[in-house]
């Protein structure tokens, strides 16, 4: 009968291959790969708006079961006809220049170059495909730089690139609290709609002061269905910093440095965004949400 005896050799040639790349690598292998999307309309971009990205990716990534690949900021289209709502060349300009340093996040034109507004169904939908058509062709879905910082990690497993391979990579909607409160506004969301960004991707969804996210899932029979979707990150260094507010203090001349980037700051002193008269735009117009079921109801 053969009889294997486990030596103090063997358990320490054991433990001298078990390196620190090669826990990396297998824990990577058991993890999903998650990509982040924030739909919003970044009037300007705050420092808080960047935030809800590293809040999410370490509330993710605790859990053990994830890993956070990648960031997408999505402006809406000029066509969102919000109040104040300034041209999106230059809100998107601001979202580059603001996540120039990040290694992970990354500012994408698609939507804000559609003639039309989308519903942000339709804008998960398209970065969807594209996630998977970039991995049936094996790309890279993380940044490159990214990328780069974890291949290092995990190309020491064998097998690591094969199980990014088999497309295991999941898109999750990004948001404040305030956005989940919305799928109550009447009109506001498609039902279907709800149900396919909770039920097909999922959402992370940060705290704001004055929000109650839980209470609000406890309430909605639709919210309820999908919780076990519903990623809520408790922000506890609670910033009431808004878009909104960061115009009204730039209408009033007032100073806005750190609550943005210093290279916002900078862009909207040189282009002179953000006055009385353009917090007007868009002032007697239906947010285009609203345009859509007065126009299906007068068609
Ligand atoms: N202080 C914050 N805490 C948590 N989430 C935030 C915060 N500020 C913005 N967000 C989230 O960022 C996303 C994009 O924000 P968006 O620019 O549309 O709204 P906003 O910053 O609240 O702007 P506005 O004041 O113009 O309504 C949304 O999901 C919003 O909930
Ligand atoms: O898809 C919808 O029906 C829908 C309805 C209302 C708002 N949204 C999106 O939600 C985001 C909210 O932005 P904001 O600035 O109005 O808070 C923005 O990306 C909108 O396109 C989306």
């Amino acid at each position: 009968m053969l009889s294997i005896t486990y030596t103090q050799d063997a358990h320490d040639a054991l433990q001298s291959s078990v390196t620190p790349a090669l826990v990396l690598g297998m824990e990577a292998q058991t993890k999903t790969r998650v990509v982040l999307l924030a739909c919003g309309s970044f009037n300007p971009i705050t420092n808080l708006h960047l935030r809800m990205f590293e809040l999410a990716r370490d509330h993710l990534e605790d859990t053990g079961q994830y890993r956070v690949v990648k960031g997408i900021i999505s402006a809406v289209g000029d066509a969102y006809k919000k109040k104040g709502l300034i041209e999106a060349c230059h809100r998107l300009e601001m979202a580059r220049l603001s996540t120039e340093n990040s290694d992970w996040i990354t500012v994408d034109s698609w939507e804000s170059s559609q003639p039309e507004w989308l519903e942000t169904a339709k804008v998960v939908r398209h970065h969807y495909e594209e996630l998977h058509t970039a991995e049936q062709y094996n790309d890279d879905v993380d940044t490159v730089k990214y990328a780069k910082k974890r291949r290092m990690q995990e190309d020491s497993f064998e097998g690591a690139s094969e199980h990014k391979r088999r497309g295991n990579t999941h898109l999750m909607l990004l948001c404040g609290a305030d956005v989940l409160e919305s799928f109550g506004i009447p009109n506001l969301w498609k039902q279907e709609d709800i149900a396919e960004i909770l039920g097909r991707y999922g959402l992370v969804c940060i705290t704001r002061s004055g929000s109650d996210p839980y209470k609000f899932i406890h309430q909605s029979d639709m919210l309820w269905k999908y919780r076990k979707n519903i990623h809520v990150v408790h922000e506890w260094v609670t910033n009431e910093i808004s878009a909104t507010h960061v115009r009204r203090a730039l209408r009033r001349g007032r100073s806005v440095r750190y609550l943005l980037p210093d290279s916002v700051v900078d862009y909207i002193q040189e282009h002179g965004l953000y006055t009385a008269e353009s917090e007007q735009k868009n002032a007697d117009v239906v947010l285009a949400p609203f345009q859509r079921y007065t126009s299906t109801s007068s068609s």
